[in-house]
């Protein structure tokens, strides 16, 4: 799966990667580990002349509990897709060697999702050459953005633009938050974190607050546009292009959804073998809970999406590289479908992965309650990714715009892009593949029955916004009337995405891989199709792609196939090759001691540490002794 990190053991060597003790360490204990881990990872990177590839996988390798996350994913890629070259010469260096640290700060205590909304301004001042930044109210100020609180010298400021009194919308402005010499904020500059969190508290996320702060003109990163010298507004590119990182960082979150769901898995595997608990038959042994069919129904799907994930990143990751090559050189014109496919996938991925790590939370029992079964800690870690990066919610709706506009490109008989080619077909020359019970275990056969689903959801929304809009609502009206039809419409958009990757990505292994292997990865690329298609059933017969008869046969079929996945499904979570530093799980260890790791978790309990609690001798030796208590 992941490609084996050849310098795990290097990495792992050192005490400061080790994670049993992170439990019970305090916020800034947290945040200087995270800090710590980042920089040594750079040092062995230049002792070992490790790749950016091996830098990102020692990271991964980490859970990304490491420091600078923004300033590595968002603040460096943005400098790189909004700059001009020749502020890229200046800022790069800079950002690249850690000599400035930076954030992207765009989302405000009043404003996230809504970028036109923002109020943060930058009003470009013509007698001094100056853009002036202004938080103008309580509002109006930077919140959330990650190691704006403590750590980020500069930020990159998404701001409205004002020249004279004219607003020309979001634009990205580079703004040192703090001195180089002595960290503290520059004149104007109020910052801080903005507090605990459910997870995630390495990261110092913050709140600014600029009060006339002013930067030259040549802050402004005017890849895109720029505001000259006297004053004029000029536009090199499509505003959108200012979009760009979020597109990115979009990508990224799939293949960190990817790796949770795979830490997830492996620990409820892996833990469900070697617990044995009741019995089926009275008196006989007890039973792997793994055997329970109702175990495998519970973590199988957490173990395809793993695999599922896996290959719509690798697909996508191609998608979007040919996308920003032509985006780079000026050429739009992929933007619109990278974007609506990445907005979805997003959303679909970290929906899908916070809730199938809650369910491999669950198969643990009461051991999935401790934090050293690390499930819940990763679940709490992951939680995030169906808001940052654009709210889930509102990512479909962007998903489902691109499709909506794709769907009246085919019925007015123009070109679609690839990944909507389906929208081409006649939506009434579709004949439900699934004839006999057989067909439902071949997952070409299912893909036919996704396609027909979304393509269904896709011309339904499609057809009653139409409706509505002929029978008077406004636009706006229309599309609030249907925005649970049109998140429906893209959900069903990224499933048949995940199951045409799943399903074209075996196929092309089938080539080269041995047939052993070729018909486990089969057998799962069924199962995840006919799981999918079970836990929507609802909107398959709505779609006419099934009926009753063939839901029957595929929920028959997927009963079937937990137990055809059953033998194979502790290799298959070996197989992603994770060290155990990375799964950091008592209960998911390659060695299979839950128990004695268990142990030993509760041992280092910082609580174990003495014999007699100090509340003893401040409230339960009188109350044991029967001597009355002291006044409270
Ligand atoms: C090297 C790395 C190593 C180590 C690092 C370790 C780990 C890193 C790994 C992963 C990193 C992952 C996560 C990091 C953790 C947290 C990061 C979180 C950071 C943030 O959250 S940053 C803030 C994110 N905020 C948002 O996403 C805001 C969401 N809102 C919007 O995007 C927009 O408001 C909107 C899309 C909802 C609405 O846009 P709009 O107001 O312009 O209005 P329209 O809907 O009409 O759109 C107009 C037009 O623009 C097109 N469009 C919109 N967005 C985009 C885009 N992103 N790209 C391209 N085009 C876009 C839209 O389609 C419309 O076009 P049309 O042609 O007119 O239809
Ligand atoms: C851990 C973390 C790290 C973050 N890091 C950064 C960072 O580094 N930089 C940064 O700039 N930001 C960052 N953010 C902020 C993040 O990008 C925003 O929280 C996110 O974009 C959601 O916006 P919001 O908080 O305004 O939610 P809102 O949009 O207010 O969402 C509230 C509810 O309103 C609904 N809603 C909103 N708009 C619509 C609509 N048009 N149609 C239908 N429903 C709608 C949503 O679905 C949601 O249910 C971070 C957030 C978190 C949690």
């Amino acid at each position: 799966m992941q490609k084996t990190f050849k310098n795990e053991k290097i990495l792992f060597a050192e005490p400061l990667f080790q994670c049993d003790g992170l439990a019970g360490f305090t916020r800034s204990e947290l945040y200087e580990n995270a800090i710590h881990r980042t920089l040594r990872i750079n040092q062995l990177k230049k002792e070992h002349n490790w790749t950016q590839e091996d830098f990102d996988i020692a990271i991964r390798c980490l859970n990304y509990e490491v420091g600078f996350v923004i300033h590595l994913s968002m603040f460096i890629p943005a400098i790189e897709r909004l700059a001009t070259d020749d502020q890229k010469a200046k800022w790069l260096p800079l950002a690249e060697s850690y000599r400035i640290l930076g954030t992207y700060a765009q989302t405000e205590l009043g404003h996230g999702t809504n970028l036109m909304a923002l109020e943060t301004t930058a009003t470009f001042d013509p007698r001094t050459d100056e853009f002036v930044l202004r938080t103008p109210q309580l509002s109006s100020m930077k919140w959330w953005p990650g190691s704006l609180g403590k750590t980020a010298t500069h930020a990159i400021v998404l701001a409205q633009l004002i020249i004279g009194n004219k607003n020309y919308g979001m634009n990205p402005f580079m703004v040192q938050l703090r001195s180089l010499e002595d960290h503290m904020p520059l004149p104007g500059i109020i910052v801080g974190d903005i507090g605990a969190k459910l997870g995630a508290n390495s990261n110092d996320n913050g709140f600014l607050i600029l009060n006339d702060v002013r930067i030259p003109r040549e802050n402004m990163l005017a890849r895109n546009s720029k505001v000259t010298k006297d004053g004029r507004y000029i536009q090199t590119s499509t505003n959108k292009a200012n979009y760009a990182t979020m597109v990115l960082v979009r990508l990224s979150i799939i293949r960190w959804a990817e790796d949770t769901i795979k830490n997830g898995s492996l620990i409820a595997i892996r833990y469900s073998a070697v617990r044995r608990q009741s019995s089926l038959q009275a008196g006989g042994p007890e039973m792997q809970v793994l055997d329970y069919q109702t175990q495998q129904y519970k973590i199988f799907p957490s173990l395809a999406a793993s695999y599922a994930l896996f290959f719509t990143y690798e697909a996508m990751m191609k998608e979007y590289e040919i996308a920003y090559a032509q985006i780079m050189r000026g050429n739009n014109q992929l933007l619109g479908q990278i974007h609506g496919q990445l907005s979805g996938l997003k959303a679909f991925a970290s929906d899908l992965v916070t809730y199938e790590l809650e369910m491999c939370r669950r198969s643990c029992g009461g051991h999935g309650y401790l934090k050293a079964s690390v499930v819940g800690e990763t679940l709490l870690h992951t939680l995030p990714l169906v808001t940052v990066e654009g709210d889930n919610t509102v990512m479909y709706l962007q998903c489902a715009r691109y499709l909506l506009k794709q769907i009246a490109k085919a019925l007015a008989g123009q070109d679609v892009d690839e990944p909507t080619s389906y929208l081409k077909k006649d939506i009434l020359s579709y004949t439900c593949p699934v004839q006999k019970g057989e067909h439902c275990t071949n997952p070409n056969y299912l893909l036919k029955i996704y396609t027909q689903r979304a393509h269904s959801a896709i011309a339904s929304v499609a057809r009653q916004l139409q409706f509505d809009l002929e029978s008077g609502k406004d636009q706006s009206s229309a599309f609030n009337n249907n925005l649970v039809s049109l998140v429906q419409a893209a959900k069903a958009h990224c499933q048949l995405c995940l199951m045409k990757n799943f399903v074209e990505s075996v196929s092309a292994l089938e080539r080269t891989c041995s047939e052993n292997l070729a018909s486990v990865l089969r057998q799962l690329c069924l199962y995840f199709g006919l799981h999918g298609i079970v836990t929507a059933s609802g909107e398959f017969l709505e779609s006419e792609a099934i009926g009753l008869q063939q839901l029957e046969w595929i929920k028959a079929e997927e009963l079937k196939s937990l137990a055809a996945i059953r033998p194979n499904a502790v290799a298959l979570v070996d197989a992603f090759d994770l060290h155990d530093q990375t799964v950091m799980s008592a209960l998911g260890r390659y060695d299979g001691n839950a128990y004695q790791h268990l142990f030993e978790a509760a041992k280092r309990e910082p609580m174990n540490q003495t014999q007699v609690p100090p509340a003893y001798y401040k409230y339960l030796r009188d109350l044991i002794k029967g001597q009355p208590l002291a006044k409270l």
